[in-house]
């Protein structure tokens, strides 16, 4: 059976982390979102996101779409259907709102990894690290979004798998068995 890894989480707990290693070691890709979000300095179009305006991202038929921190996001079925035609295994990052989506149209299709840290104040020191801006940094921490994603919702309890992303050499540890689990469940 092919499988989504959907990364969840919140905001600095190491979700792009995640998939970029996933791509790296394991070739798994990951399905690329569209946002209205201004880039982050380093971000490229179709790479990181397809960047949109309020306009083009109305025009765009989405699986699910959400509103995170004042900014809205959105996944299509057409950019999985078209990760999925190369692969049997593919990563999604997503916030806690579209994995419970993901759970709920894709089924056991969908295996939900939820990130968090053992303490919420170390995800403020890695956005100023990773160089976002105050302003940006700041507002991010006051929306309801990144609250609610720091705890587990009740929906994904039993179904998502948590890793506790405190110590990166762990965490890799985690991914490699869960990607030699899923590669064996598809055979
Ligand atoms: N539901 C949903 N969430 C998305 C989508 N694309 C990105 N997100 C989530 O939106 C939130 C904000 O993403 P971003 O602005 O890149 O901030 P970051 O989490 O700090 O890297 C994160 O929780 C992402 O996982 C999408 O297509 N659908
Ligand atoms: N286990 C970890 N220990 C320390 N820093 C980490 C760890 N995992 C990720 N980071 C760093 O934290 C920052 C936020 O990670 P990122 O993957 O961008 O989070 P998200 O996509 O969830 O917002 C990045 O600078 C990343 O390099």
């Amino acid at each position: 059976m092919k499988h989504v890894i959907v990364i969840t989480g919140a905001t600095g707990t190491g979700k792009t982390t995640v998939s970029t290693y996933l791509k790296t070691k394991f070739q798994i890709p990951r399905i690329i979102t569209h946002t209205t979000r201004p880039m982050r300095p380093g971000e490229k179009d179709g790479v990181d996101y397809y960047f949109e305006t309020d306009a083009s991202f109305a025009s765009n038929h989405y699986l699910e779409s959400v509103t995170y921190a004042g900014y809205q996001y959105g996944s299509s079925y057409e950019g999985l259907q078209r990760a999925f035609e190369k692969n049997d295994l593919v990563s999604i990052v997503l916030d806690t709102k579209g994995a419970e989506t993901y759970v709920r149209e894709l089924k056991e299709q969908a295996f939900i990894l939820f990130l968090t840290v053992g303490q919420s104040v170390i995800l403020h020191e890695r956005l100023r690290d990773r160089g976002d801006q105050l302003e940006m940094i700041q507002s991010r921490i006051k929306s309801k979004e990144y609250s609610r994603d720091l705890t587990l919702p009740a929906d994904l309890k039993g179904v998502a798998t948590v890793i506790q992303n405190d110590h990166w050499g762990n965490t890799q540890e985690k991914l490699d068995t869960i990607v030699t689990q899923l590669r064996a469940s598809a055979l």
